[in-house]
């Protein structure tokens, strides 16, 4: 794996102008085709770093670099709702992206077209969101984060509105298409079972305010069948980072 940084956060705060503070000393380098996951309680701050990255939210204090480039790499983003157009079909829908960069038709035409074949949506074309089933709307928006062939997947608890069975089976997927592409992932989600199952390494956070508490490298090399899951090694890093999390909640 190439250990160039792609994301560098140093000393990184953030207060709202209620005067909350956000997040506190926030120091985190990701490197390039890291699958790295953010978990922690609500509120501990996992959105608004994610957002931070991605240039959707500023920060108070601290620094955000891109490794060893000087401009902000190419970046998607994948949020928690899938975020379709009703009115529009999943062909336009994948394809905004391009649309709004002035992409020539052919070439987003292609684009789409191969963006659909990997999340394994071809016939879904000219669908429209609400023919389609939840877990089959998230992977319209993986495919519209994917179009624009990005370096950097910024995605923000992606499948926690999806029931079990189409999360593990989306996480299964989802890395498949990692393991082809080799991205810089950060990946937000309340799910430590996910997490663990996904990620090169788990950062845990806890609130109030939002900090890192630990930073569990999960040493389990790729590719991870289902079966992983069931393992005595999943089991005891699932131990490991609730006892991370239980700590970073507990009451003074
Ligand atoms: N625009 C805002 N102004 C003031 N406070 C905000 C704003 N956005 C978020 N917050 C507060 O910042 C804290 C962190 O919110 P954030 O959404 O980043 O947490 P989170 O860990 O992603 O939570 P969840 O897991 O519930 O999505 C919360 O206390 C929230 O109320």
């Amino acid at each position: 794996m190439n250990s160039h940084p792609a994301i560098i956060l140093s000393h990184v705060c953030k207060d709202y102008a209620n005067g909350l503070r956000v997040l506190e000393d926030i120091n985190l380098s990701i490197q390039d085709a890291q699958f790295v996951s953010l978990v922690g309680p609500s509120g501990c701050g996992k959105s608004t770093l994610l957002r931070i990255i991605a240039g959707l939210g500023r920060l108070t204090t601290g620094q955000l670099c891109w490794g060893t480039q000087t401009a902000p790499r190419k970046l998607a983003f994948v949020f928690q709702d899938a975020a379709l157009m009703p009115w529009a079909t999943v062909q336009d829908n994948v394809g905004l992206p391009l649309k709004l960069a002035r992409t020539s038709k052919s070439v987003a035409t292609a684009a789409v077209a191969e963006a659909l074949a990997m999340v394994d949506l071809q016939g879904f074309e000219q669908c429209y969101p609400q023919q389609l089933s939840g877990g089959m709307k998230m992977r319209v928006s993986i495919a519209r984060a994917m179009v624009t062939k990005p370096e950097i997947l910024l995605m923000d608890e992606p499948f926690g509105a999806l029931d079990e069975i189409t999360r593990s089976k989306l996480n299964t997927e989802l890395l498949g298409l990692w393991t082809q592409k080799q991205w810089t992932v950060v990946f937000v989600t309340h799910n430590l079972y996910e997490a663990i199952y996904l990620s090169n390494r788990v950062v845990v956070m806890a609130a109030h305010p939002g900090r890192i508490v630990a930073d569990v490298a999960i040493e389990v090399p790729y590719p991870r069948p289902p079966e992983f899951r069931a393992s005595t090694v999943y089991s005891a890093y699932c131990r490991t980072i609730a006892q991370y999390l239980a700590a970073g909640t507990a009451q003074p």
